[in-house]
């Protein structure tokens, strides 16, 4: 593959945006080389500037659940553009977007749009502050809640790709209050709350994580986190930024069986467009402004456009039959087809898979269910798998702390010939 238009493009960019990327994680800085830079997409593929195509499995770090430039999201941006971008001013389709996502996660009587997964976290917090009273957050090292100071402490995602899980420019007084706790280890919550009686307001957690990679929660944690915020009367809030409408239709919630109070949503329920949203209980959503005093806005928030291509995209998720049962069928093929891989060659990793959402650990361990397991992976050997599906035409998140997603788009030949790009990398590897 010939890149040479990519790296004149990051060569300019670099002198105009810090590190030529507009959000770390694009740069390739951990896995070394030249980012492609993209002209287009359609439905599984990217095409870079060289006229290189790749079957994607970043998806636009996942709301591209439908593929991209889906026909009917493509129409409802053009349509709704054609009647004005933005009015700062309340519309029909606000409405419509809030009555769907409540059909379809039941947790949620009330919801708020903003306009990214960040603003929703930081307003969910926020909110969770100023219901109960209290000043604590609990967060889980490696999960990633978008870059409010409060959860840039022990992050996942490109904050411990980079290497800085606590960013400079976070004061101690806001470490101060979030606390952190180890994913998985129900009694590393517990002493939490034995040393903090009455000072938590809310437990934030991916229910599914991506942000260090993909792992399940033990039903034992989760289900212990319900009870410990129940006995606490500390606001327990779903990050579904990432899992919202990707895991099953009513989000992980549905698959564990959790009732959260408050739920954060972005990603998919902006159709590609930017977006974020949180909901949850009547009770503790009322107390935001204008009904309450917990203050919250946004110049853009329910803009048209995100509007139009989330409900877009939550109605076919909706309607199409067998939609989610399809997607697992696509992503359990090409979970085989890598454990096929690893068996016949003796490759050792482990993968995680949950629905469309999966990750490939370089690890010799036999599970990886925690921080520490992650940490294990060999990063080195991530980048040389990860250098080598990219020149197969394999574009795959630029990081092994990621989780992959699969669209509806993705076909068995893409699935095939992902395996047998895997099969060659890996091959390479143990030579
Ligand atoms: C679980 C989770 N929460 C929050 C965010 C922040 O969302 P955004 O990047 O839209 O600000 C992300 C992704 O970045 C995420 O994966
Ligand atoms: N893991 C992040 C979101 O889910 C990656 C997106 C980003 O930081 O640009």
């Amino acid at each position: 593959m010939i890149f040479d238009k990519s790296i004149k493009a990051f060569h300019e960019a670099q002198k105009h945006i810090p590190g030529g990327v507009n959000s770390p994680v694009r740069s390739f800085g951990s896995v070394g080389g030249n980012p492609p830079f993209i002209a287009k997409a359609s439905g599984s593929k990217i095409t870079d500037i060289d006229g290189n195509e790749y079957i994607d499995y970043v998806g636009s770090w996942g709301p591209m659940i439908l593929g991209h430039a889906h026909p009917d999201v493509v129409k409802a941006i053009q349509e709704t553009a054609a009647l004005g971008a933005s009015f700062g001013a309340p519309t029909e389709l606000e409405t419509e977007i809030a009555v769907l996502i409540k059909k379809l996660v039941p947790s949620i009587d009330m919801v708020r749009m903003v306009n990214s997964g960040t603003e929703a976290t930081m307003s969910a917090l926020r909110l969770a502050r100023g219901y109960t009273g209290r000043n604590l957050v609990i967060k889980f090292e490696g999960c990633y809640h978008g870059h409010n100071d409060s959860f840039l402490i022990q992050a996942g995602s490109g904050a411990l790709t980079f290497g800085t899980p606590n960013t400079p420019g976070v004061t101690p007084g806001t470490a101060h209050d979030t606390l952190i706790a180890q994913y998985n280890d129900l009694p590393s919550v517990e002493r939490l709350f034995e040393d903090h009686k009455n000072e938590i307001a809310a437990v934030i957690l991916e229910p599914i994580t991506g942000n260090m990679g993909v792992i399940i929660p033990d039903q034992i944690f989760i289900n212990g986190l319900r009870k410990l915020c129940d006995e606490n009367k500390t606001v327990l809030i779903f990050d579904e930024v990432m899992t919202g409408f990707r895991i099953k239709k009513g989000c992980a919630q549905e698959l564990l069986g959790i009732t959260p109070d408050l739920t954060t949503f972005g990603k998919i329920i902006g159709g590609g467009l930017p977006v974020g949203a949180y909901g949850g209980k009547q009770e503790i959503m009322d107390m935001l402004a204008p009904k309450g005093p917990v203050y919250q806005a946004g110049t853009l928030s329910g803009n048209p456009l995100a509007m139009a291509a989330g409900i877009t995209t939550l109605r076919l998720l909706d309607k199409t039959p067998d939609f989610y049962d399809n997607l697992e069928n696509t992503s359990a093929s090409l979970e085989e087809g890598l454990q096929n891989n690893m068996k016949e060659l003796g490759f050792d990793g482990v993968i995680n898979r949950v629905g469309s959402m999966f990750t490939l650990f370089f690890t010799k361990e036999n599970s990886v269910k925690s921080f520490a397991d992650v940490k294990k992976c060999d990063t080195t050997r991530f980048a040389n798998y990860f250098k080598m599906s990219l020149q197969n035409g394999i574009y795959l998140a630029p990081s092994q702390y990621e989780a992959g997603f699969i669209s509806a788009a993705h076909t068995k030949e893409d699935i095939q010939k992902t395996v047998e790009a895997s099969y060659m990398a890996m091959k390479k590897l143990k030579e």
